[in-house]
């Protein structure tokens, strides 16, 4: 239970004071070459908390220059130092979790207790690659023939553009920072819009980490695509790391193709939550709202279906109605809020829009179903029973705290219904046959599987996922891969004369 107090105005704005507004570009903080700025927004009371550099074209080539120049003697730096960079940036993080937890809070929305599990999933990544930059290892062989050797090595791809979501403003960019790092890789980050301060205060860690000029360029924007759109196509930028939607990632792929650029892609989800007649019923509505509620519903693992067997779906539904009843929504920063606002109008107006679609369907409304009044894009907990299947909240992220529910009858088709969708990140099954477990595993077209749980993402796991959820992993030992690209050398027989 959260027994934190209210966060005050003062304490607010003394740590909005150290979140740095500039651009950093060769280890210097500085204004756009424009002389534009533009306001970041409180989504809980619409108040902008800070007005930052706003990157233009000219911006993101002078942080390309120096991603370029910094590449070749970054990558001579010692596998050791690197990590040890990581890990004092892990150490300053982690000192600093309650600013960084009041930051997510401020500019994302999220109730400040969730905002601190962020701070230590986001400084896991630091900490995990700092101890994988020394294991980058290749190997040397005798080919088949006994007639030469085979020398394989692992490098850095160079410089990358990283462009990240606005949901999880830490984690999504140490997830691709600390790899990078790990790595050898000079970068550029476009962070998202929405959510840049998290990113730009987590730079300055990165300098007073001991990071050199270069190495991480930082480009807030609010011109997205005008202003990466040059970095994709010049030749010096080897990698893209995105992570967001599957319609933008769809396009920069395309964008992509024209450099054959090596691309990372963590896309959407439309996770199928499968409850079988023979779960724990109190185990599935705990990992129902993990999976549910968690960042308010707008993360990419949330749980988009929930497909219950028809002979236990009632008495999940009244649990899970009465657990999500127990969430408060308010502000983040308030003691008491359970649940903080959607991060903008738009989302809201989507999440709305897809809850009375259902209704108009057929679902039948148990509860929420409505915005919060007042300030803020807050949306209430809404439970949804009888969705028919066809009907649009299940094909589409939601994104916002809405739990659909649709039945099924047998395995089949259980696993039928979850595998109905274009995407394929992560799957949820509650059951107690541990074989059946192993077979849902087997038999779902997803990246992960979360078995009686709710959340599994962990640094030290592969993430990422299948179908239209994207390309590559990030995190676990296949992280620091992506930032790399195998060279083999052969060599003639040391026994020739
Ligand atoms: N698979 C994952 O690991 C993962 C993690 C988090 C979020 N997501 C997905 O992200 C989405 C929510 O995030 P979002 O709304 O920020 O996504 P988004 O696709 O709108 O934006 C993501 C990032 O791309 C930038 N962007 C948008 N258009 C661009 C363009 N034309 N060129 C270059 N950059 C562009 C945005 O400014 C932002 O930084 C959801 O679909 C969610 O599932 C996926
Ligand atoms: O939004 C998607 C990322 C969620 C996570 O890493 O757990």
């Amino acid at each position: 239970m959260n027994t934190q107090p209210t966060v005050t105005a003062e304490r607010e704005s003394a740590m909005l004071a150290t979140v740095p507004t500039g651009l950093l570009i060769d280890g210097h903080w500085r204004p756009a070459a424009s002389g534009k700025t533009f306001d970041i927004e409180d989504p809980a009371t619409g108040k902008v908390l800070l007005s930052i550099a706003d990157a233009g074209p000219e911006d993101a080539a002078s942080a390309l220059d120096a991603a370029a120049s910094a590449q070749d003697s970054w990558a001579k730096v010692s596998p050791r130092e690197r990590g040890e960079i990581l890990r004092r940036a892990f150490e300053i993080v982690t000192a600093r979790a309650e600013d960084f937890a009041l930051l997510m809070t401020l500019e994302m929305g999220k109730p400040l207790e969730e905002a601190r599990g962020e701070v230590t999933y986001g400084a896991e990544f630091l900490r995990w690659f700092s101890e994988e930059a020394v294991r980058a290892f290749g190997r040397y062989s005798v080919s088949p023939d006994g007639k030469s050797r085979m020398l394989v090595t692992k490098k850095p791809v160079g410089p990358c553009l990283l462009i990240t979501p606005w949901n999880f403003p830490l984690a999504m960019a140490t997830r691709k920072i600390a790899p990078a790092v790990a790595a050898g890789c000079t970068m550029v980050l476009k962070s998202a819009n929405l959510t840049p301060l998290t990113s730009q205060l987590f730079a300055a860690v990165m300098v007073e980490a001991g990071l050199p000029a270069g190495v991480l360029n930082v480009i807030p924007t609010s011109t997205a695509g005008a202003t990466t759109g040059p970095l994709i196509k010049d030749s010096r930028l080897r990698k893209l790391s995105f992570t967001g939607s599957t319609e933008v990632g769809r396009r920069l792929l395309a964008d992509a193709s024209e450099t054959v650029l090596r691309t990372s892609m963590e896309l959407g989800g439309n996770a199928p939550f499968v409850v079988f007649e023979d779960a724990d019923v109190d185990a599935a509505v705990a990992g129902a709202m993990l999976a549910k509620l968690r960042n308010m519903g707008e993360a990419c693992t949330a749980a988009n279906r929930f497909i219950v067997h028809e002979s236990v779906a009632q008495e999940f539904a009244k649990k899970f109605a009465a657990k999500m009843a127990e969430m408060t929504t308010a502000r983040g920063t308030q003691a008491e809020s359970k649940v903080g606002p959607l991060i903008d109008a738009k989302s809201r107006d989507k999440v709305h829009e897809l809850v009375t679609d259902a209704v108009r369907d057929g679902a039948v409304l148990i509860m929420g179903g409505a915005p919060v009044e007042g300030p803020g894009y807050f949306y209430q907990p809404t439970l949804l029973l009888d969705v028919r299947e066809g009907t649009r909240i299940l094909s589409e992220e939601i994104f916002g705290p809405v739990a659909p529910i649709i039945t099924f009858v047998t395995e089949d088709e259980a696993v039928r219904l979850a595998n109905n969708t274009d995407y394929g990140l992560v799957a949820y099954v509650f059951t107690k046959d541990l074989n059946r477990g192993l077979r849902m595993g087997e038999r779902l077209e997803t990246g992960m599987l979360g078995l009686n749980a709710g959340v599994i993402s962990n640094a030290a796991a592969p993430f990422g996922g299948v179908k239209q959820s994207g390309l590559g992993r990030e995190g676990g030992l296949e992280g620091i891969e992506e930032y790399l690209y195998t060279q083999y050398i052969g060599i003639a027989d040391p026994y020739a004369s």
